[in-house]
């Protein structure tokens, strides 16, 4: 059975593993950080990892994009979309009124991009918190729990409060229903989920040095065949300051006869061009209850 690193337990990222990828179908190798996710993988004590990579409101996890970059060669194997439905969980208190409950915390821990998805929440009925970010949300309900002090409460999924015996105080707490997570998995096989027809291919690009006009001519390579690129990011390439390399995302496939002409002409002129992968993609169907 193959083996997946990821964050957890009690995390979004394995639940949206469990959802898209089925409980049972593979062993899941709980980590508490991604650099310990990504290294079982590198070091072949797994054979996938999950890596939450964007986010609708808090953008790209840079830190995770820069891993793939400068840190590892674990190629994209697939890639799915998963909504972030974030509970405030604490020891059970019988239910108590929600303002004395407000009143009596006085910390919330949390990872640091669900504190992004939850400010205005937090602003509005918790003000007066110390916060503390700890390395995933399973973690943070995991502390909880484990503190048993009416005083601290988590931010996380929901599951996590089951897994760990705490009260949900309150639920879908994040500050826009449309929050949503994409998540890649990576490692050295190709892995095949289920049928699907949409496929993505992800690049990153180094310029070459003193050309002008350079990523005028990378993107109108794309342009002008009709490629539709989903994002472009440029991260520093840690070499010299001001020197960066751009992470692309392209809505077609290495086996189309486009994509491989357009990035030969990008090679043509100096760039380097290297594929982290040309992959499935999967995004969340709603149960028809839940729309
Ligand atoms: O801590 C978790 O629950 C995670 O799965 C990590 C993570 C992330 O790193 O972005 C995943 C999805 C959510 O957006 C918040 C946190």
């Amino acid at each position: 059975m193959k083996r997946i690193a990821l964050l957890g337990p009690g995390t979004f990222t394995e639940e949206s593993a469990h959802y898209f990828l089925g409980e049972s179908n593979f062993k899941y190798v709980p980590c508490k950080s991604i650099s310990d996710v990504f290294l079982s993988t590198v070091n072949g004590e797994t054979d996938y990892s999950v890596i939450p990579i964007e986010n609708t409101f808090d953008g790209s996890v840079t830190h995770h994009l820069d891993w793939l970059f400068h840190e590892v060669d674990l190629p994209i194997r697939t890639e799915w979309v998963y909504p972030i439905k974030v509970s405030l969980l604490g020891v059970a208190d019988g239910h108590a009124p929600l303002a004395e409950r407000n009143a009596r915390i006085r910390k919330v821990v949390t990872h640091s991009v669900t504190l992004t998805q939850c400010r205005d929440f937090l602003r509005e009925h918790l003000p007066h918190v110390e916060l503390e970010s700890v390395g995933s949300n399973g973690e943070a309900a995991r502390m909880v729990a484990e503190l048993n002090d009416p005083e601290v409460a988590a931010l996380a999924p929901l599951a996590a409060g089951t897994l760990y015996g705490l009260e949900a105080y309150a639920n879908g707490v994040q500050d826009h229903q449309n929050n949503h997570t994409r998540f890649v998995l990576v490692g050295q096989e190709p892995i095949v989920v289920r049928p699907t027809d949409t496929r993505k291919t992800t690049i990153l690009i180094t310029l070459p040095e003193d050309y002008p006009g350079a990523l005028h001519q990378v993107l109108s390579a794309f342009a002008w065949r009709r490629i539709n690129l989903s994002r472009i990011e440029s991260r520093p390439t840690k070499k010299k300051l001001g020197n960066y390399f751009f992470y692309i995302d392209i809505e077609a496939s290495m086996d189309s006869v486009l994509l491989p002409a357009a990035l030969q002409e990008i090679e043509a002129i100096g760039c380097q061009v290297r594929i982290l992968g040309c992959y499935p993609t999967y995004s969340y169907e709603p149960e028809t209850s839940e729309v």
